[in-house]
C-alpha cells in the first residue's frame, strides 16, 4: 500500500482553553514542525500536557487559535486567512485509545465503513472489496473478513482499527495512545508491529503517548511536551542523551539530580566544573548552553555510576562522591542501590558482580561525559521516571 508522500507543515499552531475566571486552563502553546513524508513523529508528555489537543487541531476536530497547517501544499488551517478545512475533507486516518470497532459489524464492514460513508468517492462494490482486502492484508488479517469484530482478540481488534484508518490511503495517520488498552505483553508486540507497518506503508504518522519507552522505540522524532510547551524536539537519541533541561532528562528515564552552581557561562557541547550545594565540585558535560546565573541540575542516570569500596584506587579518573549504602535490591540482571551522599539519596544500578551491604561506605564513580549539566527549569513538574 503506497503512501502519498506528503510533507506536513505545522507553523505556530496554538489552542488555549480559558477558565471561567479568564486564566489559561490548558491547551498547547504555539508549536511548529515540518515532517518529511514517512516520518514517525511522537508527541510525548505527562497527562494533561496538551498532546491530544495538538492532535485534535491537526485532525480538524478542534479549531486552533492561530497558526498554519498544510499537508502536501494543501492548506488545512490558516488562522490569518480564516481557512479551516473540516475533518471529513482532510483525508486523515485516525486510531484512538478506545478504538471503537463496531461490534454489530463484520471485520469487512468495519473496514469498509469509511469508504461507504463517503458517497462522493463513488466507489463500486468491487473497488471497495479490493481496498478492504488490501488494508486487511497489510495488517495481517486477510481471511478474517466475515468474522464478527467481537470474536477477535484485543490485538486483532487494534489491527482492524488500523486497517480502517488506512483503507482510504490517507495522507496522514494520527494515533492517540492506541495501545494503552492492551495488556503489557501484547502492547510490546504491537509496538514493533505498528512500527513495521508504518515503515512498510510509508505514511507520515503522529503518535501520542505518555510512555517514554514506547516513544524511544518507535519514533523518528519526539516532541517532549510539558504544560502546553514543547521542551525539546529531536531524535530519540537526542532527547535521551542530550536532554534540553532537567524536565526532559527526568521524563525520558530514571535519573539522579544534584543542584549545583556555575562559575562561568558554558557554551553548548562543552565541559566544565560545577559546585554542588555541599561545596564539592564535579566535572560535567553541558549538551546545551547555560549562563553563569542559571541554577543547574546535574543529572547522572543510575546505570552510569559504579560503586567501589570507599577510598579504592580509581585509575580511570573522573568524578567521585562518597556515601553510605542505605538499601539494595537484587533484580536479576542488576542490583539496585540507594546510597546516601550528604543529604541526597542517589540511585545506582549495576551488574550484581560485587555486593555492598547496607551501611557500607562506598565511592560513587562516574565519568564526566555521562554527568550532564542541565538547566534546572521545571524539574519539579516531572512525574514519569521511576
Ligand atoms: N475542551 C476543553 N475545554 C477546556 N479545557 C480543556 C479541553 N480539552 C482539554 N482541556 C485542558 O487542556 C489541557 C491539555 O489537555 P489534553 O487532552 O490535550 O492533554 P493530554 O496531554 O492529551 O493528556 P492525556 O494524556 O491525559 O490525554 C488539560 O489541562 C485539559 O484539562
Amino acid at each position: 500500500m503506497d503512501s502519498q508522500n506528503l510533507t506536513l507543515v505545522v507553523d505556530g499552531l496554538s489552542k488555549l482553553y480559558w477558565t471561567k475566571s479568564r486564566t489559561p486552563g490548558g491547551g498547547i502553546q504555539p508549536i511548529s514542525f515540518t515532517l518529511e513524508p514517512g516520518t514517525f513523529f511522537t508527541l510525548l508528555g505527562p497527562s494533561g500536557c496538551g498532546k491530544t489537543t495538538t492532535l485534535r487541531c491537526l485532525a480538524g476536530l478542534e479549531h486552533p487559535d492561530v497558526g498554519r497547517l498544510s499537508l502536501g501544499g494543501t492548506t488545512f488551517f490558516d488562522g490569518e486567512a480564516g481557512d479551516h478545512v473540516p475533518l471529513n475533507k482532510r483525508n486523515i486516518g485516525m486510531v484512538f485509545q478506545s478504538y471503537a470497532i463496531w461490534p454489530h459489524m463484520t471485520v469487512f464492514e468495519n473496514v469498509a465503513f469509511p469508504l461507504r460513508v463517503r458517497k462522493e468517492l463513488k466507489l463500486s462494490g468491487e473497488e471497495i472489496r479490493q481496498m478492504v482486502t488490501q488494508a486487511l492484508t497489510t495488517v495481517g488479517l486477510a481471511g478474517y473478513e466475515s468474522r464478527s469484530a467481537t470474536q477477535l482478540s484485543g490485538g486483532q481488534q487494534q489491527r482492524v482499527a488500523l486497517a480502517r484508518a488506512i483503507v482510504r490511503k490517507p495522507g496522514l495517520l494520527l494515533l492517540d495512545e492506541p495501545l494503552s488498552n492492551l495488556d503489557a505483553r501484547l502492547r510490546d508486540e504491537m509496538r514493533n508491529e505498528l512500527k513495521r507497518l508504518q515503515k512498510q506503508i510509508g505514511i507520515t504518522t503522529i503518535y501520542v503517548t505518555h510512555d517514554q519507552v514506547e516513544a524511544l522505540e518507535m519514533s523518528d522524532v519526539i516532541a517532549v511536551i510539558n504544560a502546553g510547551q514543547v521542551e525539546q524536539m529531536g531524535s530519540p537519541r537526542d532527547v535521551y542523551d542530550r536532554p534540553a533541561n532537567a524536565f526532559v532528562a527526568n521524563f525520558m528515564g530514571a535519573t539522579n539530580f544534584l543542584s549545583a552552581r556555575l562559575s562561568a557561562d558554558q557554551p553548548a557541547d562543552s565541559r566544565g566544573t560545577v559546585a554542588l550545594d555541599t561545596g564539592e565540585t564535579l566535572d560535567v558535560w553541558f549538551p546545551h548552553a547555560v549562563r553563569r546565573t542559571d541554577r543547574i541540575a546535574v543529572s547522572m542516570r543510575p546505570d552510569v555510576i559504579r560503586l567501589a569500596a570507599a577510598g579504592s584506587d580509581n585509575p580511570e579518573g573522573g568524578n567521585r562522591l562518597t556515601g553510605t549504602v542505605v538499601s539494595s535490591g537484587f533484580m536479576g540482571n542488576i542490583e539496585r542501590y540507594s546510597v546516601k551522599v550528604g543529604d541526597e539519596i542517589i540511585q545506582v544500578h549495576q551488574a550484581p558482580d560485587a555486593h555492598f551491604d547496607s551501611g557500607s561506605r562506598v565511592d560513587l564513580l562516574f565519568r564526566p561525559e555521562r554527568t550532564l549539566g542541565l538547566l534546572e527549569n521545571r524539574a519539579e513538574v516531572v512525574g514519569a521516571a521511576a
